[in-house]
This record gives C-alpha cells, structure tokens and sequence, in this order.
C-alpha cells in the first residue's frame, strides 16, 4: 500500500483542516478502490516563528509556505495543504495545485467580547487586526473605531481580545467554522462592507507535478467552480502585485444564467480607509477578467493607493 505524506503547519487551524482534508481523500480512495495510507508531517515555517512581529514589516511572500513547499521538492512530503489566501502568485518550479475543493465561507467576521455586533460597538471602540485590508474597510465605514494591530494564530487572538483590552477582533469565518468555533461568531461582515482576501476560505492541495498517483487522486478532489473564483481573484491581485500584505481585496462567484458567469469584486484602500476604489465585473475567462479588473482600478489611482501602503 502506498503512504501519502501530507505536510502541514501546526497551527490550531492548519492541523484541523489538514485532518479534514485526509478524511475526505481516504473517503475518495474508498470510493475509487485506491489504496493508499496517510501520514501527517508537522512542519514550522517563518510565519510560525516571528509571531510578535507585525507581518507587514516583515515582507516576503510566502512566509507559511517556503518551507512546507521545500520539504515537497526534497521528496520528505508527498502533499501539502495550505491556506489559499497564504499562497504566493507563483509555485516553485517543479509544483503544481493539485486541487482547489470547495470553499468555505468566505466572509470576515467580528468577535465582540459581549456579542454585540458592528453599528452596536461604541464611539472609538478599539478593533484588533493586522489585517491592512481589514483595518481599511472598517476604518472607511467606521472612522471612530480604533484599530490596533493583533497577531498571532486564531487561538491566541480570541485570548488576546479578553487579556489585552479589545472590544472586539476581525477573523476569517472560514477558520472559526472548520475549528467548529463558530459560536464565537457575533458579526457576519457583508462582502459589501469588507470585501475578504483573495482566495480568502479555500484551500490550495499542493503536490509534486511529476507525482502521478497523487495528482490522480486529487483530481477527483477538485472542486472546478471554486477553482475558476479563486483564479479570477488571484490574477487581480498578481496584476496589483500584491501579497497579502496590502489592502486589497476581492471576491468572485459564478452565476448559472446565461451570459458572462464570472463576477469578480475587487478593491483597493488606503491604510487609514479614506479612501477606498471598488469595481465588479463580469467576463467568462478567469484570467482575463482579473487582469481588465485591475486595469479599471488602476485608472481611477490604485497604483498610488498601494505605494501608500508600502511606506
Ligand atoms: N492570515 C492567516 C490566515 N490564513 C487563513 C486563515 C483562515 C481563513 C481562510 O482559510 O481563508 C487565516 C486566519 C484569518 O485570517 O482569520
């Protein structure tokens, strides 16, 4: 029987979704009569080590998966499972995304320390997030708020809003939901008000591009409209040059009507969230209606918006 081994980070999250996603190939296998065996492998990458520094600062794309895309080329790992929304534009030479399966929640949401929700929060509460997308979008809606710079994997931020004096935090829905936190929940953020992170609730199967028995396995994984969003949100923000770092955000779906059946939301912020450039459109290859995104928010100032950020 062949063992694949699947590298994962040790976050709370990482681990969690990780033994989601071995459930759901084992279930495949059983299905398509493969045999096949799994093996977990904890990997520590930079991200995981410089927790207290603010992750802006830092620079460098790819902080959660250098080191797991490493341990891929070195054959010590057969397959990797990442965040999308941590994944850099482009793979190592030599990898390839083995699957996109289905998306979870893509919205952020608010954690009150009482439950309250956004427009309940008073004057001048103070809002954790480092989050330069997030700090934007919430700065343009509600300039009173003050926000305050948090960091740290999702256990230790929920920690941080009752021990560091936060009235409330921003997080990914989809990170709460798989750890089955979604009782922390107190605020869904409507796209319209907090447009998420590119690829923000899918997750990106990485895999050697020669490893036929995995790509096989996991084509059977994929999820092809998720795939066709993710890829139309990725190719904005590669245009934009972005890494997650700036505040930019964007978010496509697929409608079943006839006509165009992409629709893709992108944004760009100022830090401070005075300003913030949104436009959607519609187009059928996913590339292309990234790139023409781009362009349009380019020409109303996007490029100065983000030398804003880089400073
Ligand atoms: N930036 C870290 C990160 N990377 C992925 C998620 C979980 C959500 C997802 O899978 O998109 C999170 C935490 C968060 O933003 O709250």
């Amino acid at each position: 029987m062949r063992t694949i081994v699947v590298g994962t980070r040790q976050s709370a999250l990482a681990l969690t979704q990780t033994g989601q996603v071995i459930d759901h190939l084992r279930e495949l296998c059983k299905q398509h009569g493969i045999e096949a065996g799994f093996e977990l492998k904890k990997i520590v990458t930079k991200g995981d080590r410089i927790l207290d520094v603010t992750l802006s600062k830092v620079g460098g794309k790819g902080l959660f998966v250098k080191e797991i895309e490493q341990a891929l080329l070195d054959g010590e790992i057969d397959l990797a499972v990442h965040s999308m929304k941590d994944m850099p534009f482009e793979l190592p030479e030599g990898l390839v995304v083995g699957a996109v399966p289905l998306r979870e929640d893509p919205r952020d949401c608010l954690i009150t320390r009482d439950g309250r929700g956004l427009d309940d929060l008073p004057q001048g509460a103070k809002v954790g997030t480092s989050s330069l997308r997030r700090a934007s979008q919430l700065q343009h809606y509600r300039p009173d708020l003050q926000i305050e710079s948090i960091r740290g994997n999702i256990d230790s931020r929920l920690r941080k809003l009752e021990t560091e004096g936060f009235d409330a935090i921003l997080l990914a829905a989809a990170g709460l939901h798989r750890i089955g936190w979604q009782d922390r929940i107190s605020a869904y953020l409507p796209p319209e008000l907090c447009l998420p992170a590119v690829g923000q609730g899918a997750l990106c199967i990485e895999c050697r591009g020669d490893n036929e028995f995995v790509l096989d396995l996991l084509s059977k994984y994929k999820h092809e409209p998720t795939a066709v969003a993710v890829a139309a949100e990725r190719s904005f923000l590669g245009r934009l040059n972005g890494g997650c770092q700036v505040p930019i955000g964007a978010h496509a779906h697929l409608t079943k009507e006839s006509g165009p059946s992409i629709v893709l939301t992108g944004m760009v912020g100022s830090p401070d969230g005075k300003q913030v450039l949104k436009e959607t459109m519609t187009g059928n290859n996913p590339q292309q209606l990234g790139l023409q995104l781009a362009e349009a928010l380019i020409a109303k100032g996007a490029a100065e918006l983000l030398a804003l950020a880089e400073e």
